[in-house]
């Protein structure tokens, strides 16, 4: 069965202002969907990042998977990899990753239709029926702040600016999707005033679990500090401070477990990580680490190293919620609530309503063959003319911040 196209579709779609470590949210967000084609007329999906040095990249290997079979995705990833020059060549590890993780998530989304059997079922089958999520808590603003003549655009979520605020967030997100664990976005404010925020989560939800993540914006005495005031708090800690050995520093003390997707972020950084003891948990992302199967090894490698397993996300839409979903029920360790920006970008979402749903904080695993999710032709479209119109490149979430306040700056760490 031969891939015989490879439609690479960029994307752009509401973003409401979340505030990070390094800037905030642009209006728009920008993804990139996958079609491949096989010469029977079977369509896989695939979804991943739109940013431009991407899409050049996927259309380089477009080229180089042509013809492949889409039943032979190990050789599909070498011939990638070769594509964009291999180990030692101009694409990082994690860029090359990135490109064959989306083609091998169509191929697989292909192969489940071929055989009419869900791609769970490719990883070995489910080992639960549906998959825990967290709610992703943000500071964030009312509204993107009028400019270049357009705007101001509110969002149904409003303000959240202090812990009231998160809580708020933290409710409406509970009632709405029935997360049972709570993750705040930090690294936005001080960290006595984030501190506050975990412990006005801490009581209003009783028993949630919490973890805070500033993405390295603090030091390693300020991550110190920050464990020692939430301990007996925090199910984990991420990303507090850069680098193996600041993390090192920090895990050496901290009652809680530290987990990271910026430090460990392809297999040859976990090594490292492991010699040092600089985090105990490793956000898996397939998006990054080469692919759904590679995820399934990840999970293979956390239980060699007794390492716990979580999951990273970035502003998504519908298809990668149906991959993640699918993995994620797939990989036994994988026992930690799985991040997801959904609930924030779902409305633009590309795929036909109805096989994805939240249940009690959970997904449960589509049961039509392949991903189980169908592409909304009008919406893409649709999508497609707002990337257009948009002029974008990629995301730069500190160029937007600064355009609105030219003094913000993004050092990092920063407290
Ligand atoms: O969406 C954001 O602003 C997040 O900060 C995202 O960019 C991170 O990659 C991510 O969610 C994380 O856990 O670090
Ligand atoms: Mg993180």
């Amino acid at each position: 069965m031969k891939i015989r196209d490879l439609i690479i579709t960029p994307i752009a779609f509401r973003d409401p202002p979340l505030l990070n470590s390094t800037g905030v949210h642009e209006p728009l967000a920008l993804r990139c969907v996958l079609e491949l084609v096989t010469d029977d007329g079977t369509t896989g999906l695939g979804e991943s990042p739109g940013d431009k040095e991407h899409l050049e990249r996927l259309a380089v290997a477009r080229e180089a998977v042509l013809g492949m079979d889409v039943f032979a995705t190990t050789a599909i990833g070498q011939a990638v990899d070769a594509a964009l020059g291999g180990p030692g060549g101009p694409v990082p590890t994690t860029a090359r990753a990135g490109v064959f993780s989306a083609i091998e998530v169509a191929c697989l989304d292909a192969q489940g239709k071929i055989t009419g059997r869900p791609v769970c079922d490719l990883l070995g089958g489910a080992v639960r029926d549906a998959v825990p999520y967290s709610a992703y808590l943000f500071y964030k603003w009312a509204e993107h702040p009028a400019q270049d003549g357009r705007g101001p655009i509110p969002d149904e979520w409003g303000e959240a600016l202090d812990p009231e605020g998160i809580v708020a967030q933290a409710r409406r997100m509970v009632d709405l999707y029935g997360f049972r664990s709570l993750k705040l976005k930090g690294g936005v404010f001080p960290p006595d005033e984030e501190i506050a925020a975990i412990r006005a989560l801490a009581e209003a939800f009783p028993g949630l679990p919490l973890r805070i993540d500033p993405n390295y914006a603090w030091t390693p005495e300020t991550s110190r500090y920050v464990a020692r005031e939430l301990d007996g708090v925090l199910e984990y800690l991420e990303d507090p401070t850069p680098g193996f050995d600041g993390l090192a520093s920090v895990a050496a003390t901290a009652t809680m477990p530290l987990a990271t997707n910026m430090c460990v972020v392809s297999f040859e950084t976990v090594r490292p990580a492991v010699e040092r003891g600089s985090v105990q948990v490793i956000l898996s992302d397939h998006h990054y680490w080469g692919g759904l199967r590679r995820t399934r090894e990840l999970g293979a490698v956390c239980e060699a190293f007794g390492l716990g397993m979580s999951m990273h996300s970035n502003s998504h839409l519908g298809i990668s919620l149906a991959a993640m979903t699918h993995v994620a029920a797939a990989t036994p360790n994988l026992t930690y609530a799985c991040d997801t920006h959904y609930p924030w970008n779902r409305e633009d979402d590309v795929v036909v309503p109805g096989a994805l749903r939240f249940t009690g904080g959970s997904v449960p695993v589509p049961d039509g063959p392949g991903l189980g999710v169908e592409l909304d032709r009008e919406a893409l479209a649709e999508r497609h003319r707002t990337y257009l119109e948009s002029g974008r490149e990629r995301r730069d979430d500190t160029g937007y911040r600064r355009r609105l306040d030219p003094s913000y700056d993004p050092a990092i760490p920063r407290w």
